[in-house]
């Protein structure tokens, strides 16, 4: 289920153990010599430290053995909680391994900066744990909202037989945005270079990424402890022969909501943005969030003249990009000869990919459409989420 202490160095193995990409272990060019600075913050999923490997300042987000329902998985279900049912699921989705695919798809498609830099996985040993919880006594059972069952004590490593070692990834230290802050103002040029990077990351099979301002770190996403990547049983019926036509008609549905619900959470962005005094750009009125409409920030959807394209794209739903269509197999062959970890010559992706079309019942676009409209507007109107 979670890696193993590790013996000797060949034991850190590029993580996950799963068809797809992975991150591979920061290298410490020696002993694993850290030191803990200042507590950062926490998420459901971690908690964030700033740390000194080697006079270098870098921030560790250190991994908590999180509840089941809080990855896409087997939800709550406990008849799946079993060792190897579970384990299969969480190589994709489990948060840090979920984080690990996705860094590791940017460093093997050669697009490291569509997002903050990530230099790799870390497991703690025991002495700088020892360091870690003497100065700041971290709770890494369960979330940050239910913490008490052991967690971590539940699944034995197979070789130590103890529990597993704190998984950790190391990133770039940088600076965050909080709710609060009343004075900042999101430049338009800023948030079109998110969203381009939003589609960029689906072009290479990545989404789902959680994008809200406090998830921004430079001005870049850093955290993608809920992200899907290409391959995954969410996307790729093919993983699982027992599947029944109905389920994978579910699974494409299911992929598509998350695919666009990348784009509905800017609207979110934009009106928690622009409740806040020092926002003077009018985002609502000048970025474009899908292709066809504007949010309006009268609540009312910008007037479009009515040709006979836009009536069809009325009837069918589409998004920007199916992410689902990224040549994962050509780009884990070629990270195999390269080695993990190795950047290579990346390909360009194209600035206006072909859309999504939902492949569905007319009924059902229709259906989808009024549920869009109704999100557009009651995210507009009220500021709070529907589901899409
Ligand atoms: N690179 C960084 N530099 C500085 N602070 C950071 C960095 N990364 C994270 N933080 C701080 O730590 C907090 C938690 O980080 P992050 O959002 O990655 O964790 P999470 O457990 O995945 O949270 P979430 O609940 O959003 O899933 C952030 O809100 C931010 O305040």
């Amino acid at each position: 289920m979670y890696p193993d202490w590790p013996e000797t160095a060949a034991d850190l193995v590029p993580q996950p153990l799963c068809p797809g990409p992975k991150l591979h272990a920061f290298d410490f060019k020696g002993p694993q010599d850290i030191q803990f600075l200042t507590y950062l913050g926490d998420g459901l999923h971690s908690h964030v430290v700033k740390v000194a490997i080697k006079g270098q300042e870098y921030a560790l987000k250190l991994f908590r053995f999180t509840n089941d329902d809080n990855w896409l998985g087997p939800g709550e279900w406990r008849a799946n909680e079993t060792r190897a049912k579970l384990t299969a699921l969480a190589q994709y989705s489990e948060p840090f391994n979920a984080e690990c695919r996705a860094f590791g798809r940017l460093h093997e498609a050669g697009y490291p900066e569509l997002a903050l830099p990530c230099y790799g996985y870390i497991l703690l040993d025991e002495e700088n744990e020892r360091r870690l919880q003497d100065k700041f006594n971290l709770e890494f059972n369960g979330d940050s909202e239910y913490s008490e069952e052991d967690m971590r004590g539940r699944f034995l490593g197979e070789q130590s037989g103890k529990p597993p070692p704190i998984r950790c990834i190391l990133k770039a230290f940088g600076y965050t945005h909080s709710r609060d802050d009343q004075t900042t103002n999101f430049p338009v040029p800023l948030v079109r270079r998110l969203i381009r990077e939003t589609t960029q990351l689906q072009q290479l099979g990545i989404f789902y990424h959680d994008m809200r301002l406090e998830n921004l770190v430079n001005d870049k996403l850093g955290d993608f402890s809920t992200a899907i990547t290409v391959p995954h049983f969410l996307t790729n019926p093919e993983l699982n022969p027992h599947l029944s036509a109905e389920q994978i008609a579910d699974l494409e549905r299911e992929t598509f909501s998350r695919t666009i619900n990348d784009y509905w959470n800017f609207i979110e962005m934009f009106c928690h943005m622009e409740d806040n005094p020092g926002q003077r750009s009018k985002l609502r009125e000048k970025v474009p969030v899908l292709p066809g409409f504007r949010v309006a920030s009268n609540s009312k959807r910008l007037a479009l003249r009515d040709t006979p394209r836009r009536k069809l794209e009325r009837q069918r739903v589409h998004t920007k990009v199916d992410p689902r269509r990224y040549d994962w197999k050509a780009a884990a062959a070629a990270a195999e000869t390269r080695g993990v970890g190795k950047r290579h010559k990346r390909k360009t992706l194209p600035a206006m990919p072909d859309p999504w079309y939902l492949d569905c019942t007319l009924e059902m676009a229709a259906k989808l459409n009024r549920q869009r409209e109704h999100y557009e507007v009651s995210v507009v109107i009220t500021g709070t989420e529907s589901s899409a």
